[in-house]
């Protein structure tokens, strides 16, 4: 871990003099986002997004269709409905440049639709995006009929021949390191002349939810999609090939980004609402209302959305958190603040997210006077009094904004690179202050 020196400003993160009691419009859904994005551009019709995210994650994915050739145009809606993006698939070109940043769908997301291009796709990103695991991606694209090159480490920088169109049909993966290489094939499985049928042969699998979601939105436009859950082979998923339709879609809001502002309500003992929270979702965010509860809030979905409060207690927890991993950060935040101590299990696969979590966490947390241990497969965590002092982040964004959550409990803790937050939540410091009624 290395601590960028043109990212060390500081943010005083806010102390909380009292019980937060506020509404937070909470922008929408990254992971929902991006594959209503590719799905749109890989469709044979024109499709809608409303309320798309904009953040750097969602605008690296529309940039890099955009590059090779579909159109994305942006508008603003009726009153009351937002923003909304269209998108205009068209034959997929190359060469073409990808810039995927730290994005784990544009770089897992986007080779197999390169795949489909008439021509060569170069992908590069930040230099955080060379460690985070690809194989799966590469070396399934290869068994499906596709060239690809790199430099044969199975990472970025890669270069992904499109030919036109990708055979498809049976491919083994070991997606223990990332789901996101189940969603990927899966979302351009339609296109591919024979489909895709991918089996997962590794240890434990992380994220379900987020293979869940791209089940339901592959077929909410139309893809037939055999699972281990409609009674298929377990480990195996199966996309038949066929045209796509384009859809108008509203994004809910990032459940997972909503996280910091349940947090606030929990640790300040006050009351959060997040309007338009969905009564049914595959977003692992919806796990908070339990793993909040548990650690000492209660909620409750109302016509305001979901109400959230905070009692004043805060509680320890023992919790596998193998399926909603990007949960982690910000469950350790209010662990470190909690009456008890916490483990949290199954999420050994963060050492590859955006910055090895497992470590920053441990890090940060003591460097504050915590008492943190790694294990093999998360973290200890036995609350102590804590102290102001820097929050490093290590450019990612769910430490800043776990960093912000002990700041509101922890006078004089201040935040290294907050604007690393636009990853995927624009704006955070204003929602941050607004909610605090600053
Ligand atoms: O498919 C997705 O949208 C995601 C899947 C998960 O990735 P991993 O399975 O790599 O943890 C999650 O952590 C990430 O934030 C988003
Ligand atoms: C792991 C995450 O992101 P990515 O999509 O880059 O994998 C995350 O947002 O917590």
């Amino acid at each position: 871990m290395t601590v960028n020196p043109a990212h060390t400003a500081l943010w005083p993160a806010p102390h909380a003099s009292g019980a937060v009691d506020a509404t937070v419009h909470v922008p929408g859904s990254k992971s929902v986002t991006n594959r209503a994005l590719v799905l749109a551009a890989l469709a044979s019709e024109p499709g809608w997004l409303r309320r798309p995210l904009r953040s750097r994650d969602t605008l690296l994915m529309a940039e890099a269709l955009r590059t090779m050739g579909v159109e994305i145009e942006e508008g603003v809606g009726p009153e009351g409905t937002g923003e909304f993006w269209r998108v205009i698939p068209a034959g997929l070109h190359g060469p073409a440049t990808v810039d995927v940043g730290n994005a784990g769908t544009v770089m897992r997301f986007l080779p197999p639709v390169a795949a489909l291009a008439d021509g060569p796709v170069r992908f590069d990103g930040d230099p955080r995006s060379y460690e985070r695991p690809l194989h799966g991606v590469i070396d399934a694209l290869r068994v499906l009929g596709a060239r690809v090159d790199d430099d044969g480490r199975g990472a970025l920088p890669l270069t992904v021949h499109g030919g036109g169109a990708l055979e498809g049909g049976p491919v083994d993966i070991d997606a223990s390191s990332s789901s996101q290489f189940v969603s990927a094939l899966l979302l351009s499985g339609p296109r591919f002349n024979q489909g895709v049928e991918v089996r997962h042969t590794g240890s434990a699998l992380p994220s379900m939810p987020h293979i869940r979601m791209t089940v339901d939105m592959l077929r909410s436009v139309g893809a037939q999609v055999d699972t281990p859950e409609s009674g298929g082979e377990p480990n195996v998923w199966r996309v038949t090939p066929g045209a796509l339709l384009g859809r108008d879609l509203t994004i809910e809001p990032d459940l997972s980004n909503a996280q910091p502002f349940l947090a606030a309500a929990l640790v300040t003992g006050g009351k959060v609402v997040i309007p338009d929270w969905p009564l049914r979702t595959t977003q692992p965010g919806d796990r908070l209302r339990e793993i909040f509860t548990d650690m000492g809030g209660s909620c409750e979905l109302t016509d305001l959305g979901l109400v959230f409060s905070g009692t004043g207690a805060i509680h320890g927890i023992d919790v596998d958190l193998g399926e909603v991993g990007e949960l982690t950060p910000g469950i350790a935040a209010v662990a470190a603040l909690a009456d008890s101590p916490s483990t949290l299990r199954g999420v050994a696969h963060l050492r590859l997210h955006e910055t090895d979590r497992l470590a920053a966490l441990t890090k940060e947390i003591n460097e504050l006077g915590g008492d943190v241990t790694e294990t093999a497969d998360g973290l200890h965590i036995r609350p102590r009094r804590l102290h102001g002092g820097v929050f490093h982040t290590y450019e990612d964004h769910r430490m800043a904004t776990a960093g912000a959550v002990i700041g509101l409990a922890v006078e004089s803790v201040r935040i290294e690179n907050v604007a690393t937050t636009a990853k995927t939540l624009p704006d955070f410091p204003d929602l941050w202050t607004g909610m605090l009624g600053a």
